[in-house]
Parts: C-alpha cells; structure tokens; sequence
C-alpha cells in the first residue's frame, strides 16, 4: 500500500508537486494527467529516486527516504521507465541477469529469474539480441521484464503504452493486464484509454496537485450521459472543474 502525506516537490523555480496526500486501496491504479502535471516527479518520489521537498512517502509502511528502512523499500519496488537508451551492446538476457544481480539476486537466480520475466513479455527468442538491435516495442517490453525481475511487491510504470503504435501497444496492454495478482502497480498515461483496461482505482493529478482520485466506476460516473468515451470525457471534466476551482 502507499501513503502519502503533504508531499511537495519543488524544481529550483518549478512547482512540480503541491500537498499531495493519497493512500491507494486497489492492486492497479492509474496515474493520470496531461503533459506537465507532475506524474513522473510522483512516480520517481515513489521509487526512491527524487526526495520530496517536504511531506512523507510510505511504500508498504517502510519510508524510502529513511535510511533504516530505505534498502528493504527499494528492494521491493521496481521502476519502468518511458526509456531505456542504455547497455546498447549487452544482450537481453545478460542485461535483465545483470538487473537482477543488482537487485539483490545471485548470478544463478539472477539467470533463472530474467528467462522467466524475459520469457513473461514474450521475447524468449530475442534473448541473444544486442539491447541496441531491438524495435521501440521491444525495448519497452526488455524494460518491463528487468522490472519485473526480481519480483517486486511495488511496480512503477510510467507512461508504459506512449510512443508505441497501435499493434504494439495492444501487445503492453495485454502484458500489464497479465501482471502477477500480488504485485501493486501503479502505471502513468495522459491517455485515459491506455489505463482503462488495466486499473481499477484512478488518481488525477493537474498542475502537480491531486483533482480526483477514486474508483474507475466512480470516475465513469461523472462523464455527462451518453459519452461514447466516458472515462476520457470524465477525465477532462474533472480538470476543467480543478483549473476553475
Ligand atoms: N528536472 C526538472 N527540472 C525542472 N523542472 C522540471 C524537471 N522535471 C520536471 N519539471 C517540471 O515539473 C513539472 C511536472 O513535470 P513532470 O515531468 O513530473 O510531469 P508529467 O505529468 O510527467 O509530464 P509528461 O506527461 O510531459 O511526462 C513540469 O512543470 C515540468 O516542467
């Protein structure tokens, strides 16, 4: 579970989060918001890689700005990231081994543990393949294993479907609808339709401060009746409502 009370992050002059208080309930929970609300900056406060300015983060009860909780809190948490521009000449397999290895795993487990999460995303036969000689959608899915390596009870996916075309973005849905029960995901967009299928709990974030932030069925109810697309017309709706408040 993550709970999170007051978080503020600021950029030298950049409001980027502003009183952020948010406890989640659901297994899936959707991050949403257009370009510049401030998803990214809460989903690297989660990960344990941007210290909020003030407030206080809560991953499974285990504070992962605490130096006495902080590598139990990492362990258990695992970020994909919108790019993965790195080890270009490493193969797939050595590359999720070598994530797994970092994450606390021996060079043994580590192997089994990347054919299993490489094999998860459907990439088995691009297992020799350098990093570099991979389509965008491939190395997005190399990025969800090497998340998904070490088994992680917390996983962080941002912006996991953008940028892909409609074949392999269909491919991602699939993989994020196929995640294992027991792993809490929360997974960014600042396209409602890429979530839709994959969360049940919604949070929207507008200019870095939360505007909603409850049950997909709660959300649908606000769209106004007879919307072909009531999640996308709800969400709109609820930061048109934010921006006049
Ligand atoms: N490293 C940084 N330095 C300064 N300002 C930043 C930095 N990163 C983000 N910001 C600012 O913080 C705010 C929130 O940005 P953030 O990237 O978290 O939003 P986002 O919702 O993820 O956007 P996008 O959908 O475009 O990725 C924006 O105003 C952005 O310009």
């Amino acid at each position: 579970m993550i709970e999170l009370v007051a978080v503020q992050h600021t950029y030298s002059d950049a409001r980027a989060l502003h009183e952020v208080t948010l406890t989640t309930r659901a297994r899936r929970v959707g991050l949403v918001g257009v370009n510049g609300a401030g998803k990214s900056t809460l989903l690297s406060v989660l990960a344990g890689s941007l210290r909020p300015t003030a407030g206080s983060v809560r991953l499974n009860g285990l504070d992962p700005y605490d130096s006495n909780d902080r590598r139990r809190a990492l362990l258990q948490t695992a970020f994909m990231p919108q790019s993965l521009d790195v080890a270009r000449r490493m193969r797939v397999h050595e590359f999720v081994s070598y994530v797994g290895w970092l994450r606390g795993l021996s060079w043994s487990t580590a192997r089994d543990a990347a054919t299993d999460a490489i094999r998860a995303v459907n990439l088995i036969d691009r297992s020799t393949s350098t990093m570099g000689s991979l389509s965008g959608g491939m190395t997005r899915r190399v990025a969800l294993a090497q998340a998904l390596v070490a088994r992680p009870r917390l996983l962080l996916l941002d912006e996991p479907t953008t940028g892909l075309d409609p074949e392999q973005r269909e491919v991602m849905v699939e993989l994020l609808r196929a995640l294992p029960a027991d792993v809490q995901v929360v997974m960014s967009s600042h396209v409602m339709e890429d979530l839709e299928d994959a969360v049940d709990e919604l949070v929207i974030l507008d200019d870095g401060e939360i505007a909603f932030h409850d049950s997909k069925v709660a959300l649908r109810q606000l769209a106004p009746p007879g919307t072909a697309r009531p999640l996308q017309a709800a969400f709109l709706s609820v930061v048109t409502s934010h921006r006049k408040a």
